[in-house]
């Protein structure tokens, strides 16, 4: 099966194979062909370039996009959006002046969800969670990565994983598996966290090592959740079965979790709301990506990730959406997109860098995905037309998606 796209207005983010990620001043730099042509191959990109170098090719089917620009799809490295009902009441709650701790205290936010997950059938999570991915693969997103973390108990825990295992079998876009077992004390165990720890160590990762339920481990490293010390403990037990770290750090207060992270090679440490300069040094040199939520602090009304300090300090950035049904009820790309420009001062090619390449190598997916290079999958935004790639991220709000190409296919 052959795909010539042709008339391409603009093809953006055009790399050499081997890059896998951009950091500090690269960010700055999107690279880019005008009036250009590209074809796939069963689902690959297999040769592109301006129009006028177009050789006479056959294909099973042409698009003729004039006016239109294409890019490769956002890379979501961040998502909880397989879990069963919502939070409307505390988002009304938090209106009316309640804070999300004081909330989380009362026994709401992330236990609310756990307790109503847990007695929601693995069919119906399924249902609720393949909505919503196919409500983001139609705003441009073609790859991601789900947590776990909203069981809190073996079984439940298990049963998450096995829904993202079931949408990973049904979709056609790459799907990271992550297990956040650790992210909140659940009620039993509320003066006796080193128990649930152990429950964790000694009962659930087997299990999920065994099925081979998830790549990534997680933890939320936060005052009032789990500690440094649980953090090297948990990321500890994680690696020896297999799993990468990727790890919630520094959302509201800074205590050390980007440094633990940096120590086990985390693939990506996330949120970074909270950064202070030796935060900033200590992923200096370091293989791990920082992910900025932007969307998680616009719903909660927190500070933003300090995006412009961290990039003109030389590191690398991504942007996540962190779908999720109390801090981020929404998983739209284009928005996380916008808003980085518009609230955290990143220009357009910063945050369709983050969004794109950056987002790829936080999932460990950049070596297929995440830009447009040879060889890497065919997951493609065919935009509407629009007068330059900068008004993706200006027109904060409009859809300015005409189409998304997953391997090569419409979606
Ligand atoms: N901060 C920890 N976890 C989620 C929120 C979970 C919830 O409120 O349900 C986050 O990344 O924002
Ligand atoms: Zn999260």
């Amino acid at each position: 099966m052959t795909t010539l796209i042709t008339n391409i207005k603009e093809l953006l983010q055009v790399r050499a194979s081997g890059v896998q990620r951009v950091a500090g001043s690269e960010m700055k730099e999107l690279p880019t062909i005008k009036d250009a042509f590209l074809y796939i191959e069963n689902g690959i990109i297999v040769d592109f370039g301006p129009m006028s170098a177009i050789s006479l090719r056959t294909a099973d089917s042409t698009i003729d996009v004039k006016g239109k620009m294409v890019l490769p799809t956002w890379c979501d490295s961040h998502t909880h959006i397989v879990y069963s009902g919502n939070r409307e009441q505390e988002f009304v709650d938090r209106i009316n002046g309640l804070s999300y701790e004081e909330i989380a205290n009362r026994g709401g936010g992330i236990l609310n969800s756990a307790k109503t997950l847990q007695q929601t059938s693995e069919e119906d999570i399924f249902d609720q969670s393949a909505k919503r991915l196919e409500e983001v693969i139609e705003l441009g997103t073609g790859a991601i990565e789900i947590k776990s973390g909203y069981g809190l108990t073996v079984d439940a825990e298990l049963k998450m994983l096995r829904v993202i295992k079931r949408l990973q079998q049904h979709y056609e876009l790459p799907i990271k598996a992550t297990f956040l077992g650790a992210h909140a004390v659940p009620q039993e165990f509320k003066n006796d966290k080193d128990s649930y720890l152990d429950l964790i160590i000694e009962e659930m990762l087997p299990k999920i090592a065994e099925e081979k339920l998830a790549d990534h481990i997680d933890i939320f490293c936060e005052t009032g959740y789990f500690s440094v010390e649980d953090t090297d403990r948990l990321l500890t037990a994680g690696k020896k079965l297999g799993l990468t770290p990727k790890i919630h750090v520094n959302q509201f207060t800074a205590i050390g979790g980007v440094q633990v992270g940096v120590k086990h090679k985390a693939l990506s440490v996330d949120h970074l709301e909270q950064m202070r300069e030796v935060d900033i040094q200590s992923l200096k040199g370091s293989d791990t990506m920082p992910v900025a939520l932007p969307s998680c602090s616009y719903f909660l009304g927190i500070p933003y990730t300090p995006a412009r300090k961290m990039i003109d300090a030389g590191l690398p950035l991504a942007l996540a959406t962190d779908y999720n049904p109390g801090s981020t009820p929404s998983g739209n790309m284009n928005f996380v997109v916008s808003t980085a420009c518009i609230k955290m001062k990143m220009t357009p090619e910063e945050a369709i860098n983050a969004a794109t390449i950056n987002g790829a190598y936080a999932m460990g997916l950049s070596k297929t995905l995440g830009s447009i290079t040879k060889g890497k999958k065919a997951n493609l935004i065919i935009t509407k037309e629009i007068p330059s790639y900068g008004f993706l991220p200006y027109a904060f709000g409009s859809n300015c998606i005409d189409k998304v190409l997953l391997n090569g296919k419409e979606v």
